[in-house]
């Protein structure tokens, strides 16, 4: 099995190595590995944030693991390339449009939310944000005289982009608690309007063991951090999604524990998928080249990797249980209070993943 990795800019190359070890770790040496440039890195390298070639080793590849992209090198908002793009433009080419972002809060990290205890008990949440389409890739611009322009970014959905991510979101909620918010705009947007509609539509029609809600956007952020143990599975668009898993960092006490899972369709085979799986953290440009960033959302991201494309779960739910063990007995890197280096923590993690590699395999 043959896995993609791009390591991209910032911290992005320091938590792909660890992640890398983690995967060599547990698999045994058995994937293969091909490394290709993305972001910044691909900019200064070929002038484009996405090469061809970087592209054709994706599409070798069952799986893709991201570091991250961007940094103040490449921020001059009047350049015509930048590192984004290539995220965008990746996500795009591979049909990835279903991104789900996980947060369950380790208990032995709710010391490190702001949040009250009380407030944390009991989550755990799976976001199913719409990943290539909306406002992110509609038609966009700048026009008119320079001082005098207008820009526009235009956000649009299609019924078939709707009820595909409704499926997916309405799929995940089945297998969890049954239990789907819907959050949109429909108080404003025309988008949100039918996106209300069809997934009434899909639920009613496929899904009558799931129970659906929709709420608005605004009150959605709200309750994210009033009463975050009400949702089991919400499934929103590209732009919502993005903002609101940030915000659902904070009940993890560190948006760097944060993984995802970028799915296209179902292949067929047993139920995999090609995906691309990053922590949902930027570049961090504060913490770059220091080797203090947090590792676990690449780590966890290559556990999701090894559940959704390589049909591995024994291994996936090893790495997430050598996280939490890890973290049960104290290791922490600078974002959560602790000193560990980026390779410390990795280690504290590899170190209870031998444990429970040997104990699987004398079993
Ligand atoms: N998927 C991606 O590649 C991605 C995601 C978000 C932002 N970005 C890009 O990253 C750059 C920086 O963006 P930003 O500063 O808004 O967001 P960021 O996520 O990079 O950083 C936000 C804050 O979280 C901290 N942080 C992030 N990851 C961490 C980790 N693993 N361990 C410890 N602390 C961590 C940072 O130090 C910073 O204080 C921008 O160019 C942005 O476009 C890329
Ligand atoms: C860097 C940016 C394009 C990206 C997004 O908005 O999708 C990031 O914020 C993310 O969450 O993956
Ligand atoms: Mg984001």
């Amino acid at each position: 099995m043959r896995v993609a990795l791009l390591p991209g800019d910032g911290i992005g190359p320091e938590v792909v190595a660890e992640a890398r070890r983690v995967l060599d770790a547990v698999t045994g040496g058995a994937l293969a590995f091909d490394e290709a440039l993305i972001g910044g890195a691909a900019i200064d390298a070929t002038g484009t944030a996405l090469p061809d070639d970087t592209t054709d080793a994706c599409r070798r590849a069952d799986a893709v693991l991201l570091g991250a992209v961007g940094g103040p090198k490449w921020d001059d908002p009047l350049s015509p390339v930048r590192p984004e793009q290539g995220l965008l433009a990746i996500r795009r080419a591979l049909g990835l449009f279903a991104n789900l972002r996980p947060v369950a809060p380790f208990p032995a990290l709710a010391d490190a939310s702001p949040l009250k205890p009380e407030r944390l008990a009991g989550v755990d949440l799976l976001v199913v944000r719409e990943l290539t389409g909306g406002i992110y890739f509609g038609v966009k611009g700048t026009y008119g005289q320079p001082g005098r322009e207008r820009a526009r970014d235009v956000c649009s959905y299609t019924t078939e982009e709707i009820e595909r991510i409704v499926r997916v979101g309405a799929e995940m909620a089945r297998a969890r608690r049954g239990r789907l918010t819907s959050v949109d705009k429909a108080n404003v947007l025309e988008t949100s309007r039918l996106w209300r509609r069809v997934a009434t539509r899909v639920v009613a029609a496929e899904f009558p063991d799931v129970s659906l809600e929709h709420v608005l956007v605004d009150a959605c952020a709200m309750h994210l951090v009033t009463n975050p143990a009400r949702f089991d599975v919400i499934v929103t668009e590209n732009m919502f999604g993005d903002i609101l898993t940030d915000e659902a960092a904070v009940l993890a006490g560190s948006i760097g524990v944060l993984p995802s899972a970028s799915l296209g369709a179902p292949n067929g085979v047993g139920q995999t998928r090609m995906g691309l799986y990053e922590p949902i953290h930027g570049s961090a440009p504060d913490l770059a080249g220091r080797g203090v960033a947090n590792p676990v959302g690449t780590i966890l991201s290559a556990a999701l990797l090894l559940r959704h494309s390589l049909g591995l779960e024994r291994e996936a739910r090893l790495v997430e249980r050598a996280v939490a063990e890890a973290l049960a007995d104290g290791a922490r890197t600078a974002d959560l209070g602790g000193s560990l280096s980026t390779r410390e923590m990795t280690d504290a993690v590899m170190g209870r993943l031998e444990v429970r590699t040997a104990a699987a395999v004398a079993v």
